[in-house]
Order: C-alpha cells, then structure tokens, then sequence
C-alpha cells in the first residue's frame, strides 16, 4: 500500500533519474503561495498555466483572458471538453496528467514530498481542445482533517468537469479511506443537496487504478469499486424526493489501469498513449466526451458560467445547473448583444447625420437591412451556443432594440419626405396656377384648373411619401405609416388652404382689373365735363362695375370647387355644413374685397387724374377757355376798350371754383341717390368686423379654416384727393400762371397804344417835305438812296441779314480794338514802365473784362451785343445784351426778360429798362389788387387768395402772394406803396 503521506514508501533511486526533467521553474515548493499574484502563479502564467481557485478559494478573473491568449479556445464555441481530476494528494496526478495531455502541472518534488498542487490550476491539452483541471489531491497533510476545500473542489469538478478522473492506488481498491470513498459519500450527497433534480448533464468518473501490477483483471478491480460506489449511494442521506434517484442516473462509471511508472516506464508510456485516445479519437471505442456529458457551455462563456458555479458551491446553495447555464446564456447574450450594437450605432448615427438638413437618403431601406443583417449575424455567431430559450429571447430582444433605434432614422427620413412634399407640391401648385394666370393675363384665357392643379400635385405628393416610406420597411419590424399619410395630408391641406388663399387674391385682382377696364375712361370724361353731379355720376359708374366683377367672381370661384377648405371638414366631422358655410363666408369676404379693390382702383385712377400738376392743367385751360378765347371759342384780340380786368377775374374765379370740386371726392349724394344708399352706403358694402350678421360663427372658421382674410377698411380715409396745402400749392401755381396771363393781355393793349399816333406820321411828313424834296432831286442823293435801297433789297432777298450783321459786328469789334490797342500803346508810350501791365489790361483788370463785355470787344475774341443792338439777335438768351441783363437784374427781372423783349417807343429807341420795369409792376400791382379786390369781394373762404389761412395780410391789406408775385415780377411792396 502506498500512503501519500507516507516518506518512508520505497522508491528506487533510479525512479527519480527515469522522471521528467525537474526545472528551476518547476521548482516551485520554495514559494509561498500570495492570493491572487503569487509568484507560482506568475511563473506558470509563463507556461499557460492558471491557477484558476487559489487556495483562499479566490475564482481567478483571468480565465477569459488565458482562454483567448494562452489556450486559443475563446472562439471554440463547443468544440472543447472539460477534464478533471479527483484523487488523493501525491497519487501522481499531475504526473498522468501531464503524460495525458501534455500539460505543464507541477509534480511533487521527490526529494521534499510536499503536496505541490494547491487550489485548482488549468491548462489546455498539447493537441487536444481540452481544458484539464489539476485538482488539490484529498487527504491533504496540509489542510489536515478540514476537507472543506476538499468536498468544495470535488463538487465543482463534478459540476464543470464532463470527464472526472478519479486517480486510485491499485492497492487501494476495496478500501474505504485510502480511495477516497468516505470523501466520495460526502461529494455524492452535497451533490444531491445541491444539484438535486436539475443535475443538467450526466458525468463520467473515469477511474484510473494506477501501479496495477497485480494479476487481478481490472474488471475485478471495477466491480470491487463499482461496487463500493453502489453501496456508499445507497447509503446516501437523500431527500424525499430523491429517494428512488440511482447513481445511474448522475453518473457513468469506467475503469482503466496503468501499470507502475516506475517499475515499467515503457509500458506504462505505452498505456498512456493508448488511454490518451479515450480523450483524444472520437471513433475509439471509448472514447470518453460523448455528448450526454456536455455542459453546453460555449467557451467564451466558460468564465462566466464555471464563476457561477464556485459561488454556488463555496456559498452551499442550491446549484441549478441548467439555471446556471441560462444566467451565463443571459449573461452571455446581453454581453454579445450589447457588444453587437456598439458598430450597429455607430451606422445609425451616420444615418441619422445623413438625413440632417431635411436629406431624405436614397436605398435607406437597403441601408436598414443591411445593418440589421450584420447586428443580428454578430450575435447569432456567438449567442446561438447558449441556452436556446434564452439565446432566442435574447435575439428577440435585440430585434426590438435595432428596429427601434432604427426606426428614429426611418421618422425622421418619413418627416423629411413629407415636408419635402409638401414644399415642392406647394411651390409647383404655385407655378403651376401662376403659369395660368399668366396664359389668362395674356389672352389666352383663364383655364379655371385650380382642381386639376391642386388635386394632380397632391397625387404625386402622397405617391412620393409613400415610395419613400413603403423603401425603407423592414420585414418584422412592425413600423406603420398611416398616421404619417393622414399627417401629410393635414399638411398638403392646409398648404392648398394658402394656395386657395393666393388664387382668390388672383380672382379678385382679375375681376377688379376687368371691372375698371371701361370704367376708367368713363371716370376721366365725367371729370373733363366737371358737372355738378360730377361725384355722383362718378359713385354710380363705381357700383355698376363692381357688380358685373362679382359676378365674374362667382363663376370664377363655383370653378374651383372647396379645395382648401376640406380641412374644416376633417376638424369638425360636419362637412356638408361646414363646407357650405365656409364658402359662402369665403364669397362674401371676395366680394367685399372686390369692392374694396374697385374704390381703391377709382381713387387711384382720380389720384393720377387729379394730381397736382393735372389739376392745375386744368384750372389753367378751363382759365384760358375763358380768358383767352370767346363765347364761340375765336381767340380774343384785347384793345383798349375790352375789360380785361373783369374778364381776368371771371375766368380766374371759375377757374378756381374748380379746386374744391376736385380735391376729394364728395360723398354727399350716398344718403340722396338710392341706388347709392344701398351699395356704397351701406356699412357692409366694403368690410365686416364681425361675421356674424351673415350669420356664420366667422369665429369658429377663422381658428381652424384659413379661409380668404379681408383686409380692414375705411372709406372715409380715401375721400381727400389733395389736401390743404396740395390746394394752395396748385392755387398758387395757377395764379401765377393767370396773372402771367393778364399781364400778357395788359402789354397787348400798351404795346397797341405806344404805336406812332396819325398825327405824329402827318406832321413828320410835313415837317420832313423839304429834305425829302432835297434827297429827291439830288442825283448824288439819290445814287446813294438808290445804292442802299438796292442792297438792303439784295440782302432781304437771299435773307442774307444774319452774315451782313455778323459782318458789321465783326467790323465794329476790330475797329474797337484797334482802337483800344492805339489807346494802349498811346499810354505806354507815356509811360514806357508799364509793360508788364499789358498783360494785366489785356487779360485780368476786372474793369478791363467788364468793359469789354459791355462793349462788345470780346476779350474772349468773340463779339458781344452792344447796348442798343437789336436784342433779337443777341446771343444771350432772352435777347438783352450785358449790360440790358445787368440793368435787369438790378430791377429784380433777371431771367424774366424773355417776357418782356420788346420795348420799342414811339422814336423806334429801346424803351428805358427802369422805365419798362417800373411800368410792368405798376401792372402786375394793379392786377393783382383787381384780383385780391375781386376775390375779396366774393367772399370766397376757400379761395386762396381770399384771406384763407397761413396767407397773412401786409401793409395796404395786400396777402404774402400779393407780394410774393410782386416780388417775382421785380417789385416790392414798399416801391408799389410808393409808386
Ligand atoms: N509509484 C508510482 N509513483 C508515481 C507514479 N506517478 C508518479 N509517481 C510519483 O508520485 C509522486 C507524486 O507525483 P505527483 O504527480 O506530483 O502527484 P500528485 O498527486 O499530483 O501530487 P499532489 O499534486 O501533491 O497531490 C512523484 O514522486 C511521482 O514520481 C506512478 O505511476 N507510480
């Protein structure tokens, strides 16, 4: 019998020389064993070995990270087994072990006999997908008579391990301590305790019997432990409700010796490599990982699950296998799952920023599949080794996540579609209606397609949300549309609302546009002939046109149906009614606006009639009618006799009569004229506040239908044509004008009374007679007479007046300068000093250049009028001469010259400028105070010149236009008092 514990065993020398090599690395006893970073730990790390329960019974954390980086199995799904090894401290178990599968588990150090495994270590099989669990040997002299690790240990191998070796002397056999059969009784029982019915999957206790040297066949060797087993089962302190559970049932059980290591090394090399292929060669016959023993643990879950079940065992509870096996499978899947989602967002995201800015994304339904199809492929790659129920629960789960985070891509794309149909079925309806309006404006004819326009866009609205959505649905994904579609709908509703709104706006222009058409040129006759019933006449015309455009509205509008006020229908469910009502407050409202349209169109059109430079055309011309030309419309020729000043006044206040007549328009004739009283009289013609006198809650409509909005409106406010000041500026022109008019008329009769008197031509022939007689009869004389008669008949002929005076002026201007050269020279003979002042009086003395200007010696080379020349012929403007200009100017005529130009006196001299300026103020004052006399004695407030505000009087009662016309022709008040 061999005792573990026992040094004085015999054991050859040569045994010890025959073991594998003993490294400094597996020299290992010296070290103290340091929970969690233990140097042995650390050293077998380098070997691929992990401690994976450590003998303070700590679950190592690294069992993942060994599993990928050291024994390469992570990924192998199921395609590994678990092995471990059950058996009394020193048996050689990490000797057969390591023979086994090629594994690096320390073996004792012969010359210490010291238990060398601690804990429980792990390490992959050399070409085998096994993971082998080295197992603190039972009876352990460390650990004396506390077999709680023991009893710990043993059930986490029965839990985990498919494959249990129970390691046994052969002359152990049939004793109770020495193969473990105490410590067997106490594993079978907590392990009924703990596992009870849900065992999860059957496991094989693989007896190994070690030095089988005796001649006992190994089944005898079986029976004898088969039996034992039986017998401890039977004897097992079970459960009521486990009373009738066999051994059978939670175990299978197969025997297999191995001959003495060293007393026959080769054979027992031999057997190892033959009982290597019960682990390794499925075809053997008995081979050992039959899928009964399965855990159905997937490797990279092993952690997870074989954590699990440590904590169940070293806490003593109940230990559900197959509940283990679900919590690692939810574990698992949530772990697989969540990692499956990380790329699965990072797609969303970048769809999500795809359909920013109101991008709608094309094949986003391929996008959406593709995606999903990758996420669910990652976690079925893995998740699918699970516990099914879970696994499909799980992928369940993900499902919903993925099409719900997806389905935030899929709104906000429907959103985009849906305002992008929106935006373009508006804007092509727009084109679209415009596009006629324009065929209507150009002759062509209004088509009325609003329905056609409208219903046609919305179609194509609707189809393009539609193929949008129906591309991105997902199979299994649950998501509707329909409350998008009723939501476009709503939204293409009210965008047609707004179009209806612009279209009734187009109508009623139309409708407005066509009315006025002959009723403008009606407006601007009526205001030509300025009868009294002007106003009336003109209101009339206002009403009969506007009629004939209501009606045209309402053909126009019966034309587009109740497009756009279908939404009211939908809010309220009362379509007939609602429908109807909204109409008929529609119609009311176009109508009304039709009439506003139609005054506005008058206004302006009077506006543009009666303006202020139209209005004062015609207070001019109906002045000139009367002033200017007789009853029978022959232009008057004024004489002495005629009155001209009680003609002036006449023409001049019928004129004016006209100003207030057309300054606004005068609504008196509205509370006389019938027709008027119950149109334009009436306070509804033109604009309702509230619409309940129709009797339509206008309130209601206006919060849910957009119906047509009618603009407020004040007739009062348009009725002022030209306001106060407008008047007196057109009154002021106009007087201006007339009396330019009457001073014109005045110089007539002066220029008819400055013609030579008969008397004076009878007494120049009488005083003449004898020089005439003297020129007549002699021949020198008469050859001169008749030379000069001779030329000026040449001259007059071939109208050659112009060269002959430009010859005579050029003449005269050499001979002046020479004439001022000799004078020059003269002087600076005198004064020989001088010289440089030639320049000086040629060029810069202001005398000098004056001079020359006056006196036509241009010192610009060019000739200019001398005082006296005919002044038609002067090049000024105006025909004065310089110097005529500068007398003018003195007198305040400058410029004005144009309408006094011809002064000849009865000697045929140009009359004095003083003189003529004097007499024309003389006039101007003199018409002027017939004028203020006149007006005065009309008593006429309105006019103007009357005394009307803002026209103060000044001395001798004359008003500020009194003197601002006596100031325009030249004079001022003090030089009229004094005159
Ligand atoms: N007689 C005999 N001795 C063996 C056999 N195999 C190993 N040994 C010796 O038994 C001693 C213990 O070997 P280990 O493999 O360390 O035994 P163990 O069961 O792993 O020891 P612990 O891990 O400490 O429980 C060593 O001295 C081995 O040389 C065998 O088949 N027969």
């Amino acid at each position: 019998m061999i005792d573990g514990n026992d040094d004085s065993a015999v054991v050859p020398d040569s045994w010890t020389e025959k073991r594998p090599p003993v490294t400094e690395e597996h020299d290992l006893d010296s070290y103290s064993y340091e929970k969690g970073n233990s140097k042995p730990a650390k050293i077998a790390a380098k070997r691929g070995m992990l401690q994976l329960i450590d003998e303070e019974q700590c679950f190592s954390k690294d069992v993942s990270k060994y599993m990928k980086e050291q024994w390469h199995l992570f990924d192998a799904g199921f395609d590994y087994n678990l092995v471990a090894v059950f058996g009394s401290q020193s048996t050689g178990k990490s000797t057969l072990l390591n023979r086994l599968f090629q594994t690096s588990f320390k073996e004792m150090n012969e010359s210490k006999r010291q238990q060398t495994t601690k804990g429980i270590w792990c390490d992959r099989g050399g070409e085998m997908p096994v993971l082998v669990f080295d197992v603190e040997g039972t009876d352990g002299r460390e650990r004396g008579e506390d077999q709680d690790f023991e009893r710990k240990s043993a059930l986490f191998s029965l839990a985990i391990a498919e494959v249990v070796i129970v390691n046994m002397w052969e002359n152990m056999v049939g004793l109770y301590n020495g193969a473990n059969m105490g410590l067997l009784k106490t594993v079978f029982e907590v392990n009924l305790m703990l596992f009870g019915r849900n065992r999860g999957a059957k496991t094989l206790l693989y007896f190994v019997i070690r030095d089988h040297v005796s001649r006992t066949p190994l089944e005898v060797l079986g029976q004898t432990v088969t039996k034992d087993l039986h017998k401890i089962w039977s004897e097992l302190n079970k459960p009521d409700e486990l009373k009738d559970e066999q051994l059978d049932d939670y175990f299978d059980i197969q025997f297999t010796s191995l001959p003495h290591l060293l007393l026959q090394p080769e054979r027992f090399d031999t057997e190892v490599r033959r009982l290597r292929l019960d682990f390794s060669d499925p075809s053997h016959d008995t081979y050992v990982f039959k899928d009964k023993y399965s855990r159905q643990v997937p490797a990279d879950g092993f952690q997870h699950y074989a954590e699990g079940v440590w904590e169940k065992v070293v806490s003593n509870k109940d230990l559900d296998l197959p509940t283990q096996q679900e919590l690692l499978a939810q574990y698992r899947c949530d772990e697989i799952s969540a990692a499956a989602l990380i790329p699965f967002r990072e797609n969303v995201q970048g769809l999500s920023i795809s359909i920013g800015g109101g991008n709608v994304v094309r094949d986003m339904g391929k996008k959406f599949e593709e995606i999903r199809t990758q996420t669910v492929s990652r976690f079925d790659e893995q998740a699918s080794r699970y516990n099914k129920t879970v696994y499909e629960k799980k992928r369940q789960q993900l499902l919903a996540t993925v099409h719900g985070e997806l389905q935030t891509v899929f709104v906000g794309q429907t959103k985009n579609a849906i305002s992008r149909a929106v935006t373009s079925f508006e804007e092509t309806s727009a084109k679209r209606l415009e596009m006629n309006e324009r065929g209507a404006a150009g002759g062509k004819g209004y088509s009325g397609e609003f329905c056609s326009v409208i219903k046609g866009e919305k179609t194509k609205a609707v189809e393009y949300v539609k193929s949008v959505v129906e591309a991105m649905m997902l199979k299994d994904a649950e998501w509707t549309y329909s409350n998008d579609i009723e939501l476009l709908n709503k939204k293409l509703d009210f965008a047609t609302a707004r179009l209806r709104m612009i279209e009734m706006e187009r109508i009623v222009n139309r409708a407005q546009k066509n009315a006025m058409v002959n009723y403008g040129p009606q407006v601007s006759e009526i205001l030509a002939d300025a009868r009294a019933d002007m106003w009336e006449q003109i209101l009339m015309g206002l009403v009969d046109s506007t009629r004939n455009g209501e009606l045209d509205l309402e053909i126009d509008v019966s034309g587009m149906d109740k497009l756009g006020l279908e939404y009211s229908t939908k809010v309220d469910g009362d379509a007939a009614s609602a429908n109807t009502d909204a109409a008929a407050v529609e119609l009311q409202k176009l109508k009304r606006r039709l009439r506003q349209l139609c005054w506005e169109g008058l206004v302006k059109h009077l506006n543009e009639e009666l303006g202020e430079q139209m209005l004062h055309m015609k207070l001019r011309n109906r002045f000139e009618d009367k002033f200017k030309y007789d009853a029978k419309g022959i232009p008057k020729v004024w004489s002495a006799r005629d009155d001209i000043d009680g003609c002036f006044a006449t023409a001049k206040a019928e004129a004016l009569s006209l100003l207030p007549l057309y300054s606004s328009i005068d609504i008196g004739c509205l509370s006389t004229n019938f027709a008027l009283k119950n149109t334009l009289g009436k306070q509804d013609y033109f604009y309702v506040a509230e619409e309940t006198a129709t009797g339509v809650d206008e309130a209601l409509y206006e919060e849910r239908l957009p119906v047509f909005q009618l603009r407020r409106f004040n007739l009062e406010s348009s009725l002022v044509l030209l306001n106060s000041i407008q008047q007196r500026g057109v009154s002021k022109k106009f007087s201006r004008d007339a009396d330019t008019m009457f001073l014109e008329a005045k110089r007539a009769v002066v220029m008819t009374k400055t013609q030579v008197p008969y008397w004076a031509v009878i007494m120049m022939i009488l005083l003449g007679w004898n020089e005439a007689m003297v020129v007549l009869f002699n021949p020198l004389y008469l050859v001169v007479l008749a030379l000069l008669g001779a030329t000026v008949f040449v001259i007059h002929n071939l109208n050659l007046w112009g060269p002959a005076k430009m010859v005579a002026q050029n003449a005269t201007a050499s001979v002046s300068k020479m004439v001022h050269n000799i004078a020059v020279e003269a002087a600076n003979a005198t004064n020989p000093d001088s010289l440089d002042n030639k320049t000086l009086n040629a060029s810069s003395s202001p005398r000098h250049f004056r001079d020359n200007q006056t006196h036509g010696g241009g010192f610009d080379g060019r000739s200019r009028t001398t005082v006296g020349s005919d002044r038609s012929s002067s090049p000024e403007a105006g025909g004065f001469g310089e110097a005529e200009m500068i007398g003018l100017k003195k007198l305040g005529l400058g410029g004005k010259s144009k309408t006094y130009h011809s002064h000849s006196t009865k000697n045929g001299d140009s009359e004095d400028d003083n003189h003529v300026a004097s007499r024309i103020q003389t006039d101007t004052k003199d018409a002027l105070d017939y004028d203020f006399e006149f007006l005065k004695a009309k008593g006429n407030d309105k006019f103007p010149l009357g005394g009307g505000k803002g026209i103060g009087k000044r001395k001798g009662g004359h008003s500020m236009e009194y003197d601002r016309v006596l100031s325009t022709t030249g004079g001022n008040d003090s030089d009229i008092e004094s005159d």
